[in-house]
């Protein structure tokens, strides 16, 4: 499954732009004609012939390339300084400020929330301002226009507030419906993937710890799948919590799979080790009951051949000898001047 097509707000954010760039585009050509002939506001006219340009060279650009977070904040600054512009330099008759109105949707749609009431205030305070103060109007006239405008924008700007509130909040769930284990929270084998393939840049110091619990079908025989399910949520917890930096994927049952960085082979293998104690000096209070439960840890060490898969198999053939030779281990296998292996506890 390609994990992009769960990034709904960047391709939704693209295809606005995208579709602003052409609309835009267009309109300021006809735009700039009017202001340069008929209405006389070269200033006005040629400002929109750049913006059109300016369009017309995003618009080929994102054909090609992904969208980028400054492409759209570009776009919205240029927008909003020329419909500024276009309010003080014309009549309010003219009716320029109408696209005022338009503003915060799109702020919203291209930038999100944060960004959203940032841009949405300062427009109405200075379109406020400019209006009120254009002698053009008679007082009341003035007053009229400034109430009436006030009420509609703060309308539209409510509903992109909540709009964009509900979709950014359920496009996270989605991702994370697809990306994380619902019971524990950590990384499933889709995060996991993406994460090895696509976020990790530098693995030149990577290492994969593959850690399995022990005799787990006996708490949940003894003490029943419900109890199994809260120490499966007490481990992923506490070994995110033990990992610090790095990431926590659950990859089986009472399987986890961890990554991390490290300076060598020791430091890695003490964290290992630190974890392996760690659960073994540890009672989980699940509604009243005490639950030890101890860990097997295979180590792998990341070879430039490796792919994520063969990366893993290293892993497990040395958790499965952890689990052969007594279980509560950490093993791993490091090739330096000749191959060894190292098992602690
Ligand atoms: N409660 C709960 N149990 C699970 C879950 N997924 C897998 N299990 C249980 O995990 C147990 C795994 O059992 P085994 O593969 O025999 O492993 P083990 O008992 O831990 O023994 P070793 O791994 O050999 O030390 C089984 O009883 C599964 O039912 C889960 O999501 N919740």
């Amino acid at each position: 499954m390609d994990i992009a097509a769960l990034n709904s707000t960047k391709s939704l954010r693209k295809d606005v732009l995208r579709g602003m760039c052409l609309c835009f585009g267009f309109l300021s050509v006809g735009f700039a004609g009017f202001n340069l002939t008929v209405n006389n506001f070269p200033l006005l006219g040629y400002i929109e012939i750049c913006f059109s340009i300016y369009c017309i060279f995003t618009y080929i650009s994102l054909i090609r390339r992904p969208l980028q977070f400054w492409q759209s904040l570009i776009m919205c600054v240029l927008i909003t300084l020329i419909v500024i512009l276009g309010t003080s330099l014309a009549s309010p008759r003219n009716g320029v400020f109408v696209w005022s109105f338009a503003l915060p949707i799109l702020y919203y749609l291209l930038l999100g929330k944060q960004y959203g009431v940032i841009f949405s205030a300062n427009l109405l305070v200075i379109q406020v301002f400019i209006l009120g103060s254009k002698s053009t109007l008679a007082p009341f006239e003035t007053f009229n226009l400034s109430l009436n405008l006030l009420c509609a924008y703060l309308s539209i700007w409510a509903i992109s507030h909540v709009f964009e509130g509900s979709r950014s909040h359920f496009s996270k769930r989605l991702k994370n419906l697809a990306l994380l284990d619902p019971l524990t929270g950590a990384g499933n084998r889709l995060s996991m993937n993406h994460y090895f393939e696509v976020e990790l840049q530098d693995k030149s110091q990577l290492y994969l710890f593959l850690l399995d619990l022990d005799f787990f079908k006996q708490i949940n025989d003894e003490h029943g799948h419900g109890v199994g399910d809260q120490v499966l949520i007490e481990v992923a917890t506490l070994l995110r919590v033990v990992l610090g930096r790095g990431y926590v994927f659950r990859v089986g049952g009472e399987e986890f799979a961890l990554f991390s960085s490290f300076a060598n082979e020791e430091a890695a293998l003490n964290t290992a080790e630190q974890i392996r104690a760690r659960f073994e000096n540890t009672t989980f209070d699940i509604d009243g009951l005490a639950i030890n439960v101890t860990t097997s840890i295979g180590v792998a060490k990341f070879k430039s051949t490796n792919s994520l898969e063969s990366f893993v198999n290293q892993a497990d053939k040395q958790l499965y000898k952890a689990k052969q030779f007594g279980r509560n281990k950490v093993y791993c296998k490091f090739k330096k001047e000749h191959d060894y292996e190292t098992v602690v506890a």
